[in-house]
C-alpha cells in the first residue's frame, strides 16, 4: 500500500490499538515504527516505552536537547551512562535550537546530524521528509509517534494538528504522545478502537478541527453521539469518558476528525 492514497473505502472498518503503550507487550516484527522526538519536556518512563516500540528513532532540532537533558548523567544498574542507550538515528533541522554541547555529544556518538535550511517547512516536516527517504529505499511505510507538539506554543500546536490531518491522505498510522495524552486523525469512514483501560483514559474527545463540520455515531463512550452534527462553531465532544467494560469504542465520521485519549499516570 506504501506510496498509494491511504483513504479508507467507505465500507472498512479501520482498527486501531495502542498496545504498543503498554510495556508489557511484546515488540511485534511485522510493523515497523518510527519516533520522532519535538522539542518539547516528556518524561523518562514515556520515553522507554515509545523508545523500545520504534526502531528509528529522529530528533527534530531542539528535541536533542530534551532527550539529551532528560537523560542526564544518570548511570543505568550496571553502571553504563543511561543517555548511550538512547542514541538517535537521527537529528534534523534548522539547527537553531540545537544547542553545540548536545550537537556535540551526538556527533560524537556518530548521529548524523542534517542542517535543512528550508525556512517554508518547520522541523517536524523535515524529519518527516528524511522518514520518507528511508521508506523508499526500504520499500516499507512506518507508523509515525511523534512525542511532543500538542502544548507549549499556539502556532506550533496548530501546525501539529493541521500536519497530522494532511498526512492522513499518505500515510496509514500516525500518532502524538504527550505525557497527558496520545492522539491521532481519523480519516472519514468507520474506526474501531481497542481500548486498554490500563494505559488509556479515563477522560477522551472528538475533536472536528480543520472542517466545517461532522456527522458522528459513536459506540463505547459514556455518552455516545448518534448521528449528531459536531462543529468547532457547535457541538464539541471534550471530557468524554471510555467505559470501563467497554473493550472497544467504535466512531463513524463523514469528515477527519481528531480523536484523542488521556494516558493514564504511571506513578
Ligand atoms: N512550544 C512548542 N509547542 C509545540 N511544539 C513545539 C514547541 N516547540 C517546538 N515544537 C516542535 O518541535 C519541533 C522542533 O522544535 P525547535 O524548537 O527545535 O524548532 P523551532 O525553531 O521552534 O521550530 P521550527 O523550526 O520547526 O519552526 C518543531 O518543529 C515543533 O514541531
Ligand atoms: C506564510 C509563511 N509564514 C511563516 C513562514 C515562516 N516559517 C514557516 S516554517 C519555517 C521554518 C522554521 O524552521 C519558517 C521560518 C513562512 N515561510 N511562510
Amino acid at each position: 500500500m506504501y506510496g498509494q492514497l491511504a483513504s479508507p473505502s467507505s465500507s472498512e472498518v479501520i482498527e486501531w490499538e495502542t498496545s504498543f503503550l503498554n510495556p508489557l507487550t511484546p515488540k511485534t516484527a511485522d510493523v515497523r515504527r518510527a519516533l520522532i522526538i519535538l522539542n518539547q519536556p516528556f518524561p523518562l518512563p514515556l520515553l522507554e516505552i515509545v523508545w523500545k516500540t520504534c526502531s528509528w528513532r529522529c530528533c527534530a532540532d531542539g528535541g536533542g536537547n530534551c532527550l539529551h537533558d532528560l537523560l542526564g548523567n544518570a548511570l543505568t544498574e550496571n553502571g553504563q551512562q543511561l543517555r548511550d542507550l538512547y542514541i538517535p538515528d537521527l537529528i534534523k533541522g534548522d539547527l537553531d535550537s540545537l544547542r553545540q554541547d548536545v550537537r556535540d555529544f551526538y556527533s560524537s556518538k556518530g548521529v548524523p546530524i542534517l542542517h535543512d535550511l528550508d525556512q517554508d517547512s518547520t522541523d517536524l516536516m523535515k524529519c518527516v521528509r528524511a522518514l520518507e527517504e528511508k521508506e523508499i529505499i526500504e520499500g516499507n511505510e512506518y507508523e509515525i509517534i511523534f512525542l511532543g507538539g500538542l502544548s507549549g506554543r499556539l502556532d506550533q500546536t496548530v501546525h501539529t494538528l493541521s500536519y497530522l490531518h494532511k498526512l492522513r491522505r499518505t500515510r496509514k498510522k500516525v500518532y502524538v504522545i504527550t505525557d497527558e495524552n496520545i492522539a491521532w486523525v481519523l480519516d472519514e469512514g468507520q474506526h474501531r478502537i481497542r481500548i486498554d483501560h490500563g494505559v488509556l483514559g479515563p477522560t477522551c474527545g472528538l475533536l472536528p478541527v480543520g472542517i466545517e463540520s461532522t456527522t458522528l455515531s459513536t459506540s463505547g463512550l459514556r455518552w455516545n453521539l448518534d448521528g449528531e452534527e459536531s462543529s468547532f462553531d457547535g457541538l464539541i465532544s471534550t471530557s468524554n469518558h471510555l467505559v470501563p467494560e467497554e473493550q472497544f469504542v467504535t466512531i463513524k465520521t463523514s469528515r477527519p476528525i481528531w480523536w484523542c485519549a488521556e494516558l493514564r499516570r504511571k506513578d
